[in-house]
This record gives C-alpha cells, structure tokens and sequence, in this order.
C-alpha cells in the first residue's frame, strides 16, 4: 500500500502531561480509519496536530509524499486535510453560498458579490453530498446540524480534500441523518479521499471504517482491520482490559413514591406541547425523539429556560421555576445539550465549574475546605480524568468536560435531574458510569427525566418512557412491556 499519510513517532505533552506517547499510523487514499479510545486518550490531540490546530513536540507527519510541519489549520486545509469538528464551524448568518465560498467569493465586474453565479457554483458541490435540496441563498444557521454538516464537507471538496478528519459526525444526527452521511462518506472513499472517522459509537465503525485504529494513554495499541476485529476487542482494547456494560436490572418506579412534578398540558406557544406527565421519586422518566422532536425544549420549559404559555407544571417543592436561577433553589438541576455553547465555564478550573451549581442553589455560603472535598468525592466518583482539580476545564477532553457538568448538577444536591444527552461524547466505561450513577441516585429517590437520542439507552435506563414528535407527546408508557419498535413508530409519526 503507498501511503497518503503516513505518521510516525508522534508525540505531544501539555505541560508535564504526557498526551500523545509516540503516534505511528498509515493511511491510503479511499481508506476510512475510525480512530477509536476512551475520552482523554489523545484522539482529539493527535487529529489536531494533523490539521495543523496544534503543534508537536516530536515525529514525522508525510502527506500525499511530502514531508510536512503545518503551523496553521490554513496551511493543512491546502495541502487538503480538513477537519470537521464537533462543534461546526459554519456561519450562521450568512448564507450557505456565502459559506461555500468565504474567502474567495466571485465578483461581477462592478465588484459586487455575484449572487447569482455564487449560487450556481454552490449547487453542484452542494449536489455531490447528496444536499441538492438545500437552497444556498439560505441562511446557514437554519440548517438542521445534519445539513450544516453537510454543507461543511460539501466546502471540503471545494477545496479539494484528499484526507477529511471527521470528528463525532453522527453525535447530533438522527439514525436516518446517520445514514446519509455515511453514504456521503462512502462516495467520497470512491473518489480516493481517505478519512479519519472518531466515534464512541461502535456500531457506526462496522457500518463504515475499513480498519480500526485504537488509542490509550496517548499510544495504539491496536490496529485491525474491521473484519478482522470485534465490539469485545474493541473495548477490551479501549479499556485494557475484558469489559462489558452488563444488563441493568429494569428499572420500576417503587410503589406509592411521592410525586415531584406535574406537567399539566404545557406548550410553548411555539410548536411544543400540549404535554403531560407525572415525574416520581426514584422515577427515570426516559424522553426520546428525533432531534427537533421537541424534547430540549421541554427540558427548557421544566426549569424555567422557556417560557409556558399554556399548562401548567406544579412541583412538589413548591411554585414552577420562573428562570434557571430560580429552578436550580427549587431543587431541580439540568445538564444541558451541548457542552460549549450551554455548559461550561471555560475559565474556570475543573472544581470551580463542579462547585457553581452549588451556589446558584443556596449554597453560597459553604466553606471553601467543604467544597474542595465535594468536588474531590464527585471527581472521584465519575474518575475524571485530569491533571487535577484546578486545572482549567477547557483544557480537558470533550468526555471529561460532560463528566465535570454532570458532576455540577449532582454537587447542587437536587430532587430532580434534567440530563440532556449525557452520554454525548462520552466513551463506553464512562458511559457505564453515568448509567449507573443515574440508577444509584433513583435509587436514593431522586426524580430523573433522561433525554436521549440513543433508543438502547433508554430501553436500559428508563422505568418509564416518553416519546414526542413534531413537539407532542406520541407514547408515554411503562418501559416494562415496551419494545423498540413502539419505541421507534412513536418517534416517527408523520406531523398532524
Ligand atoms: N490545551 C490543553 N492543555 C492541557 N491539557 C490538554 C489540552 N488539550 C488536551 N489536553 C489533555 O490531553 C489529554 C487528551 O485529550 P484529548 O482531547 O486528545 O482526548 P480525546 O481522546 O479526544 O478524548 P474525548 O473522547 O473525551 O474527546 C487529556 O487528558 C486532556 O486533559
């Protein structure tokens, strides 16, 4: 195999900590390589050093049989790796053409942007990701993030990709929208682009990767073909050791638990609701849906985000929130969708971010010794991986961020949890964690509403679920007795 990339020796510390201990891989063109490895261990790192968003300490990076040393994203994007990241980087208010184009728009002879011709240039790129459909005079920021993803590989191949780094694509997508995309990827491995593709979600790498590249503690320690590898080996590869989920036992909301919320018929006025449901001590009420089903919007209206315009919620700990600040004295936490724009505090340290909640609701005046020590305990107990509890939070992997948040709405000590997407970015063993986490605080008789876009989560998790779509409530049931499939039909409704 002649190599299009070809890596060895690569190595990179922050500090004293060492990330990346000496990255050796090859990659030929038309070939999808999913990057696999718990959070924090060095994925992230290593893919931006190959797109030039970082420096390294150590290796040799050769591309299409040059040797090179990127040390500006602008520089890797013309040699023709990009990089598609997580959080998309399209801009909202202008156009899709505009996008398409940024930089490089085509001028009439007056020197005005040609709409027209912009237009027509967009279209064809626009066609070749299979997003014909999409309008480019339309503004970016009103794109589902399936389309936006879209538009962002279709911008790739304006400028020539060979290597597309795709990181977590499917995160935000329906499995529908999953599906696309990998046809989308598919077509380019026809074409000789090769791709890296980092998931946490292993059925997709079966569906789509052709070898399978595993990171720990900043090394790989294994490169397989796909064939030739497994979900055990995968994981005990990822963890170091034979590891598996293990089945929950089904989750029951206990006999004659006291009610906690009351969601009588509430709407926003703006498409969602009327919705209804009773939320019970130790209850895991399990919301899932299609993205833009309705279900972060109801979250916003449970803790006071998103104004009810009719219904009403009554809690059991007294009047429904009238903002975030108010909801969090009211005993009610919420993790929220999408950790950079809603979540974290960038700034801050790891413990700093864990203890902010505890102030909003009340705690103000706890000693500082006590909130070290809270920190320290829910540090432990999710095992977030840091150099320690003062180091600043934006510099911890994406997995180790949604852990520090989760572990901020538990320090607030609330009788109601609002997780959106928890397990968003997060590896398997983490993943386990939080399950389990969830379960022992029901357990204790905290009120949980889970909103997932993972159906087998759900069915793991939750003692009752609740399904919207088109911003209604299409099922709501007892998880015992009801199978995927009621699940999924409930989900895929056709708007009324
Ligand atoms: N700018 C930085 N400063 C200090 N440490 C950093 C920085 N960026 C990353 N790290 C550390 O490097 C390690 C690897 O992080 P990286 O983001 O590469 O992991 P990852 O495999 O992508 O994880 P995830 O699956 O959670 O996204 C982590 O321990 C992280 O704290």
């Amino acid at each position: 195999m002649t190599a299009l990339l070809s890596v060895r020796g690569i190595e990179k510390s922050f500090d004293r900590n060492r990330v990346l201990t000496g990255i050796d891989l090859d990659i030929a063109a038309g070939e999808v390589v999913a990057l696999l490895g718990e959070n924090g261990a060095g994925k992230s790192t290593f893919v931006n050093i190959l797109s030039g968003a970082l420096g390294r300490d150590a290796g040799r990076v050769v591309f299409a049989g040059a040797e090179t040393v990127f040390s500006t994203t602008r520089e890797a994007i013309d040699a023709g790796i990009i990089h598609i990241h997580q959080e998309l980087s399209l801009i909202g208010s202008l156009s899709v053409m505009e996008n398409l184009f940024i930089g490089d728009y085509r001028t009439g002879r007056s020197g005005i942007i040609d709409r027209k011709a912009l237009a027509a240039a967009s279209r064809p790129l626009l066609e070749r990701v299979g997003a014909g459909h999409i309008d480019p005079r339309r503004t970016a920021g009103e794109l589902s993030t399936a389309e936006q993803q879209l538009v962002e590989i279709a911008k790739a191949l304006s400028r020539n990709a060979r290597l597309l780094i795709l990181d977590e694509p499917t995160a935000s997508l329906t499995p529908h929208e999953a599906a696309a995309l990998f046809a989308v990827v598919r077509e380019l491995k026809s074409r000789g682009v090769a791709v890296i593709f980092i998931s946490h979600r292993l059925e997709e790498v079966f569906q789509i990767a052709d070898r399978v590249v595993v990171l720990r503690d900043g090394g790989v320690v294994s490169d397989r073909p796909v064939a030739a590898t497994s979900r055990e080996a995968i994981i005990a590869d990822m963890t170091g050791r034979a590891f598996a989920l293990g089945a929950m036992p089904p989750a029951i909301v206990p006999e004659g638990a006291p009610l906690r919320l009351a969601a009588e018929a509430i709407g926003d006025g703006a498409g969602i609701g009327p919705i209804s449901f009773e939320l019970r001590a130790g209850e895991i009420l399990g919301v899932f849906g299609l993205v833009g089903a309705g279900r972060t919007e109801l979250l916003e209206m449970l803790c006071g985000k998103r104004a009810i315009k009719s219904g009403a919620i009554r809690l059991a700990s007294g009047a429904a929130p009238a903002s975030p600040t108010a909801a969090w004295r009211s005993g009610l936490a919420l993790l929220p969708e999408g950790r950079k724009t809603n979540g974290i505090l960038p700034n801050l340290s790891v413990e700093e971010n864990i203890v902010v909640a505890r102030r909003q609701a009340g705690g103000g005046l706890v000693a500082r010794g006590s909130e070290r020590a809270l920190a320290d305990r829910l540090w432990r107990t999710l095992g977030i991986v840091a150099a320690g509890p003062g180091q600043p939070i934006r510099s911890l992997s994406g997995g180790n961020q949604q852990k520090a948040l989760f572990a901020r709405c538990l320090a607030a000590d609330p009788s109601i949890l609002l997780l959106d997407e928890p397990t968003h970015g997060v590896d398997v063993r983490t993943k386990g964690d939080i399950y389990r986490t969830v379960r022992d605080l029901a357990g204790e008789g905290l009120a949980v509403v889970f909103v997932s876009s993972e159906l087998p989560e759900i069915l793991a998790l939750a003692s009752t679920v609740m399904v919207l779509a088109h911003g209604r409530r299409t099922l709501y049931a007892p998880r015992a007795g009801l199978g995927e499939n009621d699940v999924l039909s409930a989900a895929f409704v056709e708007a009324a």
